[in-house]
C-alpha cells in the first residue's frame, strides 16, 4: 500500500515527498484506492452486460454525496492497511481525509437518500446506474455574519476531482425551445437551441468490493465552441457566449429543499438530466437487446421526486418521434418502465410549469403531455378536477404519477397520506398503484465509517456480520443488561463528545461538557421542522433556571446544525434568533455550566459524520404529517441516541421497532394537528396557557437577546398564526424534554436504552429498502459477477 501510494505521487502527481502537500498526498492516496475500485467495477459492468441483466436506472436532480475517499477505504476493507501504511509515511489520517471537499450535490433528504441507495445497490450486486447533473457549484457554503447566514459558492472543482472519469464517448445532444413540423405525419421536432451533455462517471464501490455500479453525472457544453468571427472582430465576450449559455446548465444546484423555482433555468435543467439519462438508457438497451418491447423487462427507472417527471414524455418522444411507434404503444412501454418517488406534502413543494413556460422551452413535449392527460381523461373516466394540465398549469406531480407503474411514498405514515392527500383521486382511480417503501441509511458510511469507537465494540460484540445484513445487530440485545458491556458503550459514545467538544471549543469558543447531554438538531431551517419550538424551550429552560439555580438540573449542550434557502427570510430569522440566544446564555455566569448552545456553521454531511456519533438526544420534533420521513433519525438511533419526537414520518416506525418506552414521545397526531390548525385563534390560545412559551417570547420581545425588531414578524407569525403549532406542542415538548432530563440522571438506564435503540435499528438500513424497491417495484435481481 505504502509503495501504491509513493508510485502515484510521483507518477500521477509528479512530486517527490519532500515537496508533496497535503493535497498531493490525498490524491496519491485516492489514486492507490481508486486503482482498488476499477476491477469491481468494469466487471460488473460486464456481468451485467454478459448474463443481460435487468438495470436500474435511479433519476436525480441531487446526489449529496459528502466525501468519498474514507467510505471506499471502509467498504474496500482497507483498514488497518491504509492506517499503517500513512504512518509509515509519516501522515496523519485524519488530516488526508479532512482535505477532501465534500461532493454537495444536494439540499438534503432527497439527495443523500439517492446516495445512500447508490452505495447499497452496489452492496446488494443489483446492475445500476445513476443518473445527475455534475454541477460545478453544489449547494453553497454558509457562514454567519452578526448571526445571520450569509451564502457563498461552493467550489468543489476548483481542484482535480480523482473520482471520476471523463466519458467523451458518452455524449448526447439536448435540444429546446423551437418549434414542432409534421412531415409525413410524423411530428419532428426543430430545436431552437441546444447543447451537449457529456458524461462523467464515478464509481460506487459496495460493502466488501464485490461490485461497483456508476454515478453517471452529465456536464454541458456547448455545440458550437467560441463564435471566432466575433472574436476576431474583438467581441471577446460574445464570442463566448454560446460555452457560457451553455455551461450555466451545469453551473449551479438550485439550493430551494421546499419550494419550487419555477425559473425556466431550473426546468432546462430538469429536462437537461432526464433527455441525456434516456438517450443514455436507450442506446445500451438496444444494443443489448434490440427488440423495444421488451424494454420494460430490461430496463426500471425510478424518479427521484417530480423534478424529473419530464421522462414520460421524454421516453414517449424517443419511442414515437426516433423509433416510430404509435403513442399508445408508447405510453404502455414508458409507463411499465417508470416508476416515481414522492418525498413531501408540503404544496409549496409541489412543482407546477405554466403551460406557456412548457410550450416555449419543450414545444413537443407539451403535444405529449395533452395527448397522455387526453388518453387518461378517456380510459380512466376519472372527475373533472383531476388532470396534468389544469387552467395554465402542468402539474408534475400528476403526470409523474400517471406515467408510472408504481408510485411510492418514504415511509409508512406519509404513503397513507399520500393516498388520503395529494393523490387522493388518482389513488381511488388507481388503487393498486401506490406501495410504501420506508427509508433507510447505508450503515457503511453513517456506523462503520462514522462511528470507530462504536463498531469495535459491536464486532467485538457480535462478530462484523452486521455490516452487511444490519438485522443482526439485534444479537446486541442479549448485552443491554450487562454492566460491562454498557460501560464499553458509555465510553465509546463519550470519546466521540469528547472529540465534538474540543471541535466545538476550538471553533466556537463553545464549553460542552462530555457529560452534558448532547441534544442534537441537524437538518435544513425549515418551520415545519420546528428549530423554533427548539429554541424557545431553551429559553424556557434557560429562565427555569434562574428562577431556582440551584435545584437538581441536568446540564445540556444543545446544538443546531442546519441551512435555509437563501431565499426564505423566516427560517433565516430563526437562524438569526438561535444565534442571538446562544451569544446571551453562552456567557451567563449563573447557567453556563448547565445550558450551551453551539451552531456551527455550514452543516454538511461531513460535519453529520462528526456530530451524529456523539449525540445523546436526537431532535426529530417536526409538525406531524409534515415530514414525509426523515433520514436523520434512523442515523441517530443507530449511533445510539434517543429521539425526542412526535408521531411523524419514520419516527412512528422508528418508536414501533425501538420501543415506546424507549424513546420521549410528544406532541399531537397528524390527525390532531389537522384540527388543531383549523381552530382559529389556535395559536393564541395556546401561548396563553403555557406559562413558559408565554415567558420565553416575552424575554425575545423585551430583547433579551440583541435587538427584538429582527424577530418581531417571528412573534408576530407565532401569535397570530402559528401555521405548524409550535404553541400546541410547546408545553408537551417542555415536558417531555423534563422526562429526558430525569432519564439521562440514570447512567445506567440511559445507557440499557441506547443499547436497545441500536439493536432494533436494523430495519432502517438502506440495504432493506432497496430490497423493497427490487421486489415490489423494479422486479430486478442481484447479479454475481463472472
Ligand atoms: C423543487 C424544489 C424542491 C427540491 C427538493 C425537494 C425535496 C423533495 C425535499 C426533500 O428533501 N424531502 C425530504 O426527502 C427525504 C427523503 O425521502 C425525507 O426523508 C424527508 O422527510 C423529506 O423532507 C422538494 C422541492
Amino acid at each position: 500500500m505504502r509503495d501504491q501510494i509513493l508510485h502515484h505521487l510521483t507518477h500521477t502527481q509528479g512530486r517527490g515527498p519532500e515537496f508533496a502537500t497535503v493535497f498531493d498526498w490525498r490524491l496519491a492516496v485516492s489514486y492507490t484506492v481508486r486503482d482498488l475500485m476499477v476491477g469491481p467495477w468494469v466487471g460488473a459492468i460486464r456481468a451485467a452486460r454478459d448474463q443481460g441483466a435487468k438495470r436500474v436506472y435511479y433519476l436525480s436532480m441531487e446526489f449529496l454525496i459528502g466525501r468519498i475517499l474514507g467510505d471506499a477505504i471502509v467498504n474496500l476493507e482497507l483498514e488497518p492497511a491504509m492506517g499503517r501504511a500513512l504512518t509509515l509515511l509519516g501522515l496523519d489520517e485524519q488530516v488526508i481525509l479532512d482535505d477532501e471537499p465534500d461532493a454537495a450535490l444536494g439540499n438534503g433528504g432527497l439527495g443523500r437518500l439517492a446516495a445512500c441507495f447508490m452505495e447499497s445497490l452496489s452492496s446488494l450486486n443489483c446492475p445500476a446506474f445513476g443518473y445527475g447533473i455534475r454541477y460545478e457549484h453544489g449547494l453553497f457554503r454558509q457562514r454567519f455574519e452578526g448571526g445571520q447566514q450569509v451564502e457563498t459558492p461552493e467550489d468543489w472543482l476548483n481542484q482535480p476531482h480523482p473520482w471520476e472519469f471523463v466519458r467523451i464517448n458518452y455524449s448526447y445532444t439536448i435540444g429546446f425551445k423551437g418549434h414542432v413540423e409534421t412531415v409525413d405525419g410524423r411530428a419532428v421536432w426543430q430545436p431552437g437551441e441546444s447543447v451537449i451533455a457529456r458524461a462523467h462517471d464515478t464509481p460506487v464501490i459496495g460493502w466488501q468490493g464485490h461490485w461497483a455500479n456508476s454515478l453517471r453525472l452529465w456536464g454541458a457544453l456547448p455545440t458550437t465552441l467560441l463564435d471566432l468571427k466575433r472574436f476576431n472582430a474583438g467581441d471577446h465576450t460574445a464570442a463566448a457566449e454560446p460555452e457560457a449559455l451553455a455551461r450555466t446548465l451545469s453551473r449551479v444546484l438550485y439550493p430551494d429543499d421546499t419550494t419550487e423555482s419555477g425559473k425556466e433555468l431550473r426546468l432546462k435543467q430538469e429536462y437537461f438530466l432526464t433527455s441525456a439519462a434516456l438517450q443514455d438508457i436507450m442506446a445500451r438497451f438496444l444494443a443489448e437487446h434490440g427488440d423495444l418491447e421488451m424494454l420494460p423487462e430490461k430496463v426500471a427507472i425510478q424518479l427521484n421526486d417530480t423534478h424529473p417527471a419530464i421522462a414520460g414524455p421524454e421516453l414517449i418522444r424517443l419511442l414515437m418521434d426516433d423509433h416510430g411507434l404509435p403513442f399508445d404503444r408508447a405510453q404502455d412501454l414508458a409507463r411499465r418502465t417508470l416508476n416515481y418517488t414522492n418525498h413531501t406534502l408540503l404544496p409549496e413543494a409541489l412543482e407546477r410549469w405554466s403551460t406557456w413556460l412548457m410550450g416555449r422551452v419543450l414545444p413537443r413535449h407539451m403535444q405529449i403531455i395533452q395527448m397522455i392527460d387526453e388518453d387518461h381523461r378517456v380510459t380512466s373516466g376519472r372527475p373533472a378536477q383531476v388532470g396534468i394540465v389544469q387552467g395554465d398549469q402542468v402539474h408534475m406531480g400528476e403526470l409523474a404519477f400517471i406515467m408510472a407503474s408504481r408510485v411510492n411514498g418514504v415511509s409508512a405514515l406519509h404513503t397513507e397520506l399520500v393516498k388520503d392527500t395529494v393523490f387522493a383521486d388518482l389513488h381511488k382511480l388507481h388503487p393498486d398503484r401506490i406501495v410504501n417503501q420506508t427509508n433507510g441509511v447505508t450503515p457503511r458510511r453513517w456506523l462503520r465509517m462514522a462511528n470507530p469507537g462504536l463498531t469495535t465494540l459491536l464486532d467485538e460484540t457480535i462478530g462484523t456480520g452486521w455490516t452487511k445484513d444490519l438485522d443482526q445487530l439485534s444479537g446486541l440485545e442479549a448485552h443491554a443488561g450487562d454492566g460491562a458491556f454498557l460501560d464499553r458503550l458509555h465510553a465509546a459514545k463519550r470519546a466521540n463528545k469528547v472529540a465534538l467538544s474540543d471541535g466545538l471549543l476550538a471553533g466556537l469558543g463553545v464549553r460542552a461538557d462530555p457529560d452534558a447531554i448532547f441534544d442534537v438538531q441537524v437538518k435544513r431551517m425549515h418551520e415545519y421542522k420546528r428549530q423554533l419550538l427548539n429554541v424557545l424551550e431553551a429559553i424556557a429552560l434557560w429562565h427555569r433556571i434562574h428562577e431556582s439555580p440551584n435545584a437538581n438540573w441536568t446540564p445540556r449542550v444543545k446544538i443546531f446544525g442546519g441551512k435555509a434557502a437563501p431565499g426564505y427570510w423566516l427560517a433565516k430569522s430563526v437562524i438569526h434568533l438561535i444565534n442571538d440566544v446562544a451569544a446571551t446564555i453562552n456567557n451567563d455566569p449563573v447557567t453556563r455550566d448547565l445550558l450551551q448552545i453551539a451552531y456551527p456553521p455550514n452543516y454538511n454531511v461531513s460535519m453529520a459524520e462528526d456530530l451524529i456519533p456523539a449525540a445523546d438526544l436526537s431532535e426529530q420534533i417536526s409538525t406531524a404529517g409534515k415530514e414525509a420521513s426523515g433520514t436523520g433519525n434512523m442515523k441517530f438511533t443507530m449511533n445510539g441516541a434517543l429521539t425526542i419526537g412526535t408521531l411523524d414520518g419514520a419516527n412512528v416506525e422508528i418508536r414501533e421497532h425501538v420501543g415506546p418506552e424507549n424513546f420521549f414521545l410528544f406532541g399531537l397526531t397528524a390527525d390532531e394537528a389537522a384540527i388543531e390548525k383549523a381552530r382559529p385563534g389556535h395559536a393564541r390560545a395556546a401561548i396563553e396557557a403555557s406559562e413558559d412559551m408565554k415567558i420565553a417570547l416575552q424575554l425575545i420581545a423585551e430583547g433579551r437577546f440583541g435587538r427584538a425588531e429582527s424577530c418581531y414578524a417571528l412573534l408576530d407569525r407565532t401569535w397570530n398564526d402559528d401555521p405548524f403549532l409550535v404553541a400546541s406542542d410547546f408545553d408537551a415538548y417542555f415536558t417531555a424534554q423534563r422526562a429526558v432530563d430525569r432519564a439521562y440522571a440514570d447512567r445506567a438506564d440511559w445507557d440499557r436504552m441506547a443499547a436497545l435503540n441500536i439493536a432494533r435499528s436494523g430495519f432502517f438500513s438502506s440495504d432493506r429498502t432497496i430490497r423493497g424497491y427490487m421486489r415490489d417495484i423494479w422486479h430486478a435481481e442481484p447479479v454475481t459477477p463472472a
